[in-house]
């Protein structure tokens, strides 16, 4: 079909260029060009890459949605979903532990843009809805730089309100099970205050939370904005990053290499995971809901370290023995989240089974370590407070 285009804009430029005075030749070029560049624009994108499948939703239906930290972990399945799910999806990652690996798939889609942005700055776009995830989130990537942590908190949720506010967009805090600290009050439920060390190693980021979660209510109250605080339990799954420092990918990246099985402390210490598909699906139904209060979202399946231990070695059949170092200062006992709230009002809960969840980021990460050991460098987990050298602020 572009053959025969191609001869017949041929054939114009000639007749026109025989007779240079033609302009009704000249206009029907102008018009067949602009008609086959519109056709290589819509039909090139097909050519090379093929995206997930997406639906089609109306213009009353497709929101406008920004994700910050959307390169992320959590962010980039959050994205997955909301593309597929047809709405228009905005990233914005500064790529301290996000990467473009994870959302590269949908790079040129004409629903999606990606922007290297740290929220620690204004961004003006025009939204519907903000998913504010961006953040350091593992313990030892939020304290490489507590005080990154804290400006991304403060400074960056600051500045998301604000743009909620100046476009009239509904906003949800990924918040954290953190906010409890080391609980009192076991399983936590949304009432419990919390019991948190203003001045200890985890404060950047427990603090920070909850100050973005005071921001949040402030905003609401002073300025009507509406507000969403998904309190978020212990996650994994795929495309968490090797180097993510928490307990799930160390102990499957340990397992996988034969290395031995590093627990901090004596392994008595308990929590809870979900699987990162059952997150998601909760997050959605919570910036769409009418709940403006805070809400649990978690696994409330409860396991000491040691038990995670000798089941992640028992899944992946390996021969590493288990490590005891030292244990992590201001490390909570006990976790486990009461999700009746998300049972009752979100209609919510997790239902990916524990091993099944394991199972598919065994697979993940066996696969990473071959794509690594085909490009030379593995990188092993980080220790539980790794600081070396003086990182910069900003
Ligand atoms: O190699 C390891 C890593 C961790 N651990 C222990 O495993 C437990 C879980 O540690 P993780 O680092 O995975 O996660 P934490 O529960 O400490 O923090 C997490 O809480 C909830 C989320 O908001 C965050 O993702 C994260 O801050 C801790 O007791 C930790 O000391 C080990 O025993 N060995």
């Amino acid at each position: 079909m572009l053959k025969i285009k191609e001869y017949t804009v041929r054939h114009l430029v000639a007749s026109v260029l025989a007779n240079q005075k033609d302009s009704s030749s000249l206009r029907q070029i102008i018009l067949l060009m602009v008609h086959v560049v519109r056709e290589i624009c819509l039909l090139s994108p097909s050519f090379s890459q093929k995206y997930p499948p997406v639906k089609f939703l109306s213009e009353k239906d497709r929101k406008r949605i920004l994700i910050t930290g959307g390169a992320g972990f959590v962010g980039s399945h959050l994205t997955d979903k909301l593309m597929m799910d047809g709405h228009e999806v905005t990233v914005v990652d500064n790529f301290f532990t996000g990467r473009k690996r994870n959302v590269e798939h949908w790079i040129g889609h004409e629903n999606f843009e990606l922007i290297n942005h740290d929220v620690v700055e204004p961004l003006y776009i025009e939204v519907d809805q903000i998913y504010h995830l961006a953040s350091p989130a593992s313990p030892p990537n939020y304290m490489y730089n507590p005080i990154k942590t804290l400006k991304t908190n403060t400074i960056g949720t600051l500045n998301m309100l604000g743009l909620a506010k100046r476009v009239g967009a509904r906003l949800l805090l990924a918040s954290t099970s953190e906010v409890y600290g080391d609980p009192e009050v076991h399983p936590q439920n949304e009432e419990y205050w919390g019991h948190v060390n203003p001045i200890g190693p985890r404060a950047c980021y427990d603090e920070g939370k909850r100050v973005a979660e005071t921001m949040c209510y402030a905003y609401m109250k002073q300025e009507g904005v509406e507000v969403r605080v998904a309190r978020i339990f212990n996650t994994f799954g795929s495309r968490m990053h090797m180097n993510d420092g928490r307990v799930v990918s160390n102990f499957i990246l340990q397992a996988l290499q034969g290395e031995p099985l590093t627990v901090y402390g004596t392994g008595s210490q308990t929590r809870a995971f979900q699987y990162v598909s059952d997150l998601v699906n909760g997050l959605v139904l919570l910036m769409n809901s009418n709940i403006s209060s805070p809400v649990n979202l978690g696994n409330p399946e409860e396991h000491t370290i040691l038990e995670f231990a000798r089941l992640i070695k028992s899944l992946v059949v390996s021969r590493s023995q288990i490590q005891f170092l030292p244990e992590a200062q201001d490390d909570p006992q006990r976790r486990r989240p009461d999700i009746r709230k998300a049972k009752m009002m979100l209609g919510w809960e997790p239902v990916v089974p524990l091993e099944e969840g394991l199972n598919k980021t065994i697979q993940y990460f066996s696969r990473e370590l071959e794509h690594q050991a085909n490009n030379q460098y593995i990188p092993k987990p980080k220790a539980a407070r790794m600081k070396k050298g003086r990182p910069r602020h900003n």
